[in-house]
């Protein structure tokens, strides 16, 4: 990727494993400096250090700011020079933000417009944004905070942002995540404990942390203001994913304890609306943004008026992996590759 050259890039929510990624993918590009704006100043340090270990050439690229994305000062004083952003920072746990809502409000709602503001402010180029399945037909609160940010992102676009083009992807679950299942079911195995299963036939679509980066990386290249890029990707069922992660680490059983606060059936990747407008482009799907103005009897339509596509895009009914195929996909993960060499505890997470 050459278009990094000179440049300053920005990754709020930076020290997760999204930024860890980011950078592993940028090692070679001849970016002039990377921010991570974060939180947590024991992560920061963790992650600096990891740097300078694993790669000194790079750690020099690296600086290092602390601020919170719902403090707007914050997040300006990090801004100065900055030519890309991607934003990552969010609260992001369905259950926490289920009991704590406004806490969700404030930093994926308030902390979207404090990103975008200072951007615009600032002249940003470009600002490609992170959401989530669960924001489209959201239930939870995690997700109606996301959906609320995806509509920050558009309004601002389609209000003008200067010589800002703002973007957004949606992407599914991130097999391994923190507090996420696949680990949470090999710590079981580890324990000769039975996996808890929620419901056996929920879907979900699986994706490695590599082909998150390559969605942000896809969109950065491709954005026009407002657009909203998703990844095809494959599904599986809980019950096939748990078979498969006994598969590679051991039989332990399961036991059903039944569906948690604000989970769904399945996911939805893309609404039946958006998908009227979407583009196929081979690996992705481009939403554009419907950038007319509130005088909507300035247009006309020839033909007849259509308002949604038959389906929309969900874990349900996107390509269906089975057991053999969940276990090609999850050993994709870094972590499952580390956890059979019982090295775990060095992925980044
Ligand atoms: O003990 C468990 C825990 C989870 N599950 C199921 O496994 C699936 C995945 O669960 P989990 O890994 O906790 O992910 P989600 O709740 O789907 O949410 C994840 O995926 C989102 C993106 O869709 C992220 O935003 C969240 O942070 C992340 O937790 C769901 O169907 C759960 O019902 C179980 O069967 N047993």
């Amino acid at each position: 990727m050459s278009s990094f050259a000179g440049k300053t890039l920005m990754i709020t929510g930076g020290t997760g494993s999204f930024g860890n990624t980011v950078l592993k993918h940028f090692v070679d590009t001849d970016f002039e400096e990377v921010r991570i704006f974060s939180r947590d100043e024991k992560k920061q340090d963790d992650m600096r250090h990891r740097l300078q270990e694993r790669s000194p050439e790079l750690a020099s690229k690296v600086r290092f700011f602390i601020g919170d994305v719902r403090n707007a000062q914050s997040v300006r004083d990090a801004m100065h020079g900055v030519d890309y952003i991607f934003h990552a920072a969010a609260l992001k746990q369905v259950p926490s933000c289920e009991f704590f809502p406004m806490e969700a409000v404030r930093t994926n709602v308030i902390g979207t417009d404090n990103v975008l503001h200072a951007a615009i402010d600032e002249g940003v180029d470009r600002v490609v944004c992170l959401s989530t399945d669960k924001a489209a037909y959201p239930i939870n609160a995690m997700g109606k905070s996301k959906a609320m940010m995806e509509s920050i992102i558009y309004a601002n676009a389609r209000n003008g942002a200067g010589r800002t083009t703002i973007c957004c992807t949606r992407y599914g679950n991130v097999m391994c995540s923190r507090g996420s299942v696949i680990p949470l079911f090999i710590d079981r195995i580890r324990r000769g404990e039975p996996l808890t299963v929620t419901d056996p036939n929920m879907t979900r679509f699986l994706m490695n942390l590599d082909e998150a980066v390559d969605l942000v990386q896809f969109a950065f290249e491709n954005a026009n203001p407002g657009d909203l890029f998703i990844q095809k990707a494959p599904a599986s069922t809980i019950g096939d994913l748990a078979e498969a992660v006994q598969e590679v680490f051991g039989r332990v059983g399961v036991k059903v304890i039944g569906t948690r606060h604000g989970e769904k059936l399945y996911e939805t990747l893309m609404t039946c609306e958006e998908r009227l407008r979407a583009e196929d482009m081979g690996d992705y799907y481009r939403v554009a943004c419907d950038s007319r103005d509130l005088n909507y009897e300035s247009f006309f339509v020839e033909g007849d008026v259509k308002t949604q596509a038959d389906e929309a895009y969900t874990s349900h009914n996107t390509e269906r992996l089975d057991v053999a195929g969940t276990v090609a996909k999850i050993k994709t993960a870094e972590y499952v590759r580390l956890a059979l060499e019982g090295r775990e505890r060095e992925a980044v997470q």
